[in-house]
């Protein structure tokens, strides 16, 4: 080490293999030679993690005492994918890191595979939070994320005779190096049991909660680095306990099962992530998990106020939150519940200072998705916290009557509480009501938002609604996920400032018609295409052809993203190849990508369906010289980074109206890949920055949709009206792709011809057509590839940066807290 230079927090190549070598000895206990590749892992993460520390931990004492205004992130998933690679990247040290493990004669790549992936998130929401959470450090905003710390995330899936099979994802069996358990920070959690009126010592008549249940919750903390920035900030995440873990009198009588009882019931709250992703499923569990983690992180933040400012009347300078969609929702009621019933404030200033304090970002128009829960579960579950939204509804109601007179209708629509058999409390309407603010996640969205989904609520209040359209941190999705393009990008431009200011990419348009710098673009890429062929090689068997238009489609499976609309088109390029009709075409990997919510049949048999047409062309070898299907499986964040660098087209189909925003779409543009879409969620923000000519349009605008919608839609017609849609539907059903049964795949087919809500068949010839022009333009090389440089170059405002300074600016009204200058 560098003289001066601390072993364990320098930068330096030898204090890296200094402390390597020490953490695997006094941390692993392993010295090198009998050392297995987790024990390898282990070391290298503790190694980075002290250099993290560092920062976090000076940042936490300047957040503390500057008293610096906190942006708190409550958030039911955080899909954060590996740690070790970005730590590497955002300290700086990824080459030194490669340096020092190549004299050591180690593979940093083979490590960086150990790493098992924190998946506490189902897709596009949590891997929001997870890029804002490493952007706000980027931009170095005070900020805490707060959410759950699921012992078992989003399962793992496996493809078995090409259906999807759930694997239980134990993440934690080998340890988490990045997390520090809080003991001394845990908070109670109350459940059931009655409310009553009492005198305070006051002789005041007040409320309060007797709970049946009470549990304990306990933080475990991760430091989440900005890049090339000391500003760390912290992720908390709550696990629950039972208040106490062992009944010894239980014991005693020879109960063993009533020892642990309280236990087990306790900790089953923050066991397992539900895997829906959109479907709303209602279960009681599911409440609980919501209530447990608001309650521990709206403790949590008064018990930080009350420490370092002092009285709570300043608690909405000091804190702004953002609810992550409905699911925290509650934190609205919870902290009502705690500003009146334990720290004696009116309702009028405990409101005034809730309704400053909270924003909600919503991120789905699926009527579906909208969470409600019935006030009979409420009333056992949260007796206290139903009577408080009786109170706000009362009172906002009031409000409504006052605005729009003898509008009872309005008053219907817009009531906490949907009327009707089962009372249900409607968690969005809480979410606008107790927020100052209220945004969607792109332009098209939040209009919808404003003009469909809320208009009630901006006819009252216009003002209170925004937009910010989703981005992706850079620093994962281009740096570490493409170290080729990156560090041809930085050599192009002569510096890597880009990493933060994305905007920087433009600088790469001066070079589109350099034949040589188009060469090297083209390396990248189909050296991405290599290695990702190596890898479907080993884990599914499928050989593709690097060569080929890798055509991707990779995400969550759900109608609305219009998988079935992708494997129309490879039936029919299928049918194409098999009449010798190829003049339009060129070869060709569809490779697609995602997990289905255990309990969607119709996105399972979706899954079924590709693998099933993928058998059946994989081994034609009339066909399979010119296409290929592969089903990637275990679409997770760590295999994302293999897919993004790869792909020469992104599928980004859904029907429009429908994709609140996508985010996938903007990471594949980020690596290079041309865009195939229709103009929905942030498409239409991609498609204005790159240019409409650098971007493959299709389908009916969001209007269309609806205006069909309206006027009715005879899915069947277009069936009988375009042979080719017809054949490609009745070869489903003859049984080809599925050992001659006629009857497997008709729940879909039927479902196309008879409803098809998400219209696929209405916009099937306009989706052929521009795959057409797709196959046309893949021809022309040289063309593609300016097409390809326009992408990245054009970009930049998909960069999370630039979402995080738009909040901070618009909605959170906080200024970055600079720690120390940027390294
Ligand atoms: C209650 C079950 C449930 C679970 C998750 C959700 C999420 C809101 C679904 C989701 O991930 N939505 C996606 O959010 C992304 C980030 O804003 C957007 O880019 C996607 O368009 C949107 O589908 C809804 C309902």
């Amino acid at each position: 080490p560098r003289t001066g230079e601390h072993t364990r927090t320098g930068l330096s190549k030898a204090a890296l293999k200094q402390d390597f070598l020490d953490n695997l000895f006094y941390i692993q206990g392993r010295f090198r030679e009998v050392a297995s590749p987790h024990d390898l892992y282990m070391a290298a993460a503790f190694t980075t993690r002290d250099r993290l520390l560092k920062h976090w931990v000076e940042s936490a004492q300047v957040f503390k005492t500057s008293h610096a205004r906190t942006v708190c992130y409550l958030s039911a998933e955080y899909l954060l994918g590996p740690h070790l690679a970005t730590n590497l990247v955002n300290l700086g040290i990824m080459e030194t890191a490669h340096e020092a493990s190549k004299e050591l004669g180690l593979d940093l790549e083979a490590i960086l595979e150990e790493e098992e992936e924190p998946g506490l998130g189902n897709g596009g929401l949590g891997r929001l939070a997870a890029c804002f959470m490493e952007s706000l450090s980027t931009c170095q905003i005070p900020a805490i994320g707060y959410g759950i710390r699921y012992e078992f995330g989003i399962f793992d899936q496996a493809i078995e005779d090409g259906w999807q099979v759930e694997k239980t994802d134990n993440w934690l069996r080998n340890g988490n190096p990045w997390e520090i358990p809080r003991p001394r920070i845990r908070f109670a959690v109350g459940y059931g049991g009655y409310t009553e009126s009492y005198r305070d010592e006051r002789g005041q008549t007040r409320r309060r909660w007797q709970p049946a249940l009470v549990i304990n919750g306990m933080a475990y903390d991760t430091p989440i680095l900005g890049y090339r920035t000391a500003n760390a900030n912290l992720l908390r995440l709550w696990k629950a306990e039972a208040t106490c873990s062992f009944d010894f009198q239980a014991f005693n009588t020879g109960d063993y099962y009533g020892a642990v009882h309280a236990s087990i019931q306790a900790e089953t709250i923050s066991k397992v992530l539900y895997p829906n992703d959109e479907p709303e499923a209602g279960k009681e569990l599911r409440l609980k998990q919501q209530y447990f983690f608001v309650s521990c992180s709206v403790q949590d933040m008064i018990r930080l106020h009350l420490n370092t400012v002092g009285p709570l009347e300043t608690f909405a300078e000091k804190f702004v939150i953002q609810l992550n969609d409905t699911h925290p929702a509650l934190a609205v009621v919870e902290l009502m519940r705690l500003l009146l019933d334990e720290h004696a404030m009116s309702w009028e200033q405990a409101w005034d200072i809730t309704h400053r304090t909270f924003c909600y970002t919503n991120h789905t128009l699926l009527p579906e998705a909208l969470e409600t829960w019935s006030v009979s579960l409420f009333e056992r579950l949260l007796p206290r916290h139903l009577e408080l939204i009786y109170e706000i509804n009362r009172r906002f109601l009031d409000e409504v009557r006052m605005r729009f007179l003898g509008d009872e209708a309005r008053v219907w629509r817009m009531s906490l509480i949907a009327e009707g058999s089962e009372r249900r409390v409607r968690m969005a309407n809480l979410a606008v009501v107790g927020s100052r603010a209220v945004n969607g996640v792109a332009k098209l969205h939040s209009k919808l938002v404003k003009t469909m989904l809320f208009k009630d609520f901006a006819d009252l209040w216009p003002d209170r609604f925004h937009n910010v359209t989703n981005g992706v941190t850079p620093r994962r999705f281009m740096v570490v996920a493409n170290p080729r393009l990156s560090k041809l990008i930085t050599r192009t431009c002569g510096h890597d400032h880009w990493i933060r200011d994305l905007e920087l990419l433009r600088e790469l348009e001066a070079h589109v018609d350099d034949a040589g710098f188009q060469a090297e673009w083209r390396a990248v890429k189909y050296a991405a295409k290599r290695d990702l062929v190596e890898w479907m090689q080993q884990t599914t068997d499928i050989r593709l052809d690097p060569e080929s238009l890798f055509d991707v489609q990779a995400k969550r499976f759900h109608e609305y993203k219009r998988q079935h609309l992708k494997v129309l088109h490879v039936i029919r390029c299928y049918q194409q190849i098999k009449q010798g009709q190829t003049q339009d075409l060129v070869p060709r990997a569809f490779i697609f990508g995602g997990k289905a919510a255990p309990g969607y049949f119709m996105a399972k048999l979706m899954i079924k369906l590709i693998n099933a047409v993928g058998a059946v062309i994989n081994n034609d070898p009339q066909v399979n010289g010119w296409i290929r299907v592969a089903f990637l499986p275990n679409f997770n964040v760590k295999n994302s980074q293999r897919l993004y660098p790869a792909a020469d087209l992104s599928e980004q189909i859904s029907l429009a109206g429908k994709e609140a925003s996508g985010t996938g779409n903007m990471k594949f543009s980020m690596n290079g890949a041309l865009t195939i879409g229709t103009l929905d969620g942030a498409n239409v923000e991609i498609r204005e920055a790159v240019g409409a000519e650098n971007f493959f349009l299709f389908g009916m605008t969001a209007e269309e949709a609806l205006q069909r919608q309206i006027t009715g839609y005879r899915p069947w017609e277009f069936y009988q009206n375009d042979p080719e849609l017809k054949s490609d539907i009745d070869l489903i059903n003859s049984g080809l792709f599925s050992h001659g049964d006629t009857q497997l795949f008709r729940p879909l087919t039927d479902n196309l011809i008879n409803h098809d809500p998400f219209m696929v068949l209405a916009d099937y010839r306009a989706y052929l057509d521009c795959q057409k022009t797709v196959s046309d333009t893949y021809k022309d090389r040289e063309r593609w590839t300016r097409m390809s440089i326009f992408n990245v170059a054009r970009i930049g405002r998909f960069s999370s940066d630039r979402a995080i300074r738009e909040y901070a600016e618009h909605i959170w009204k906080v200024e970055p807290r600079v720690i120390d200058p940027v390294t």
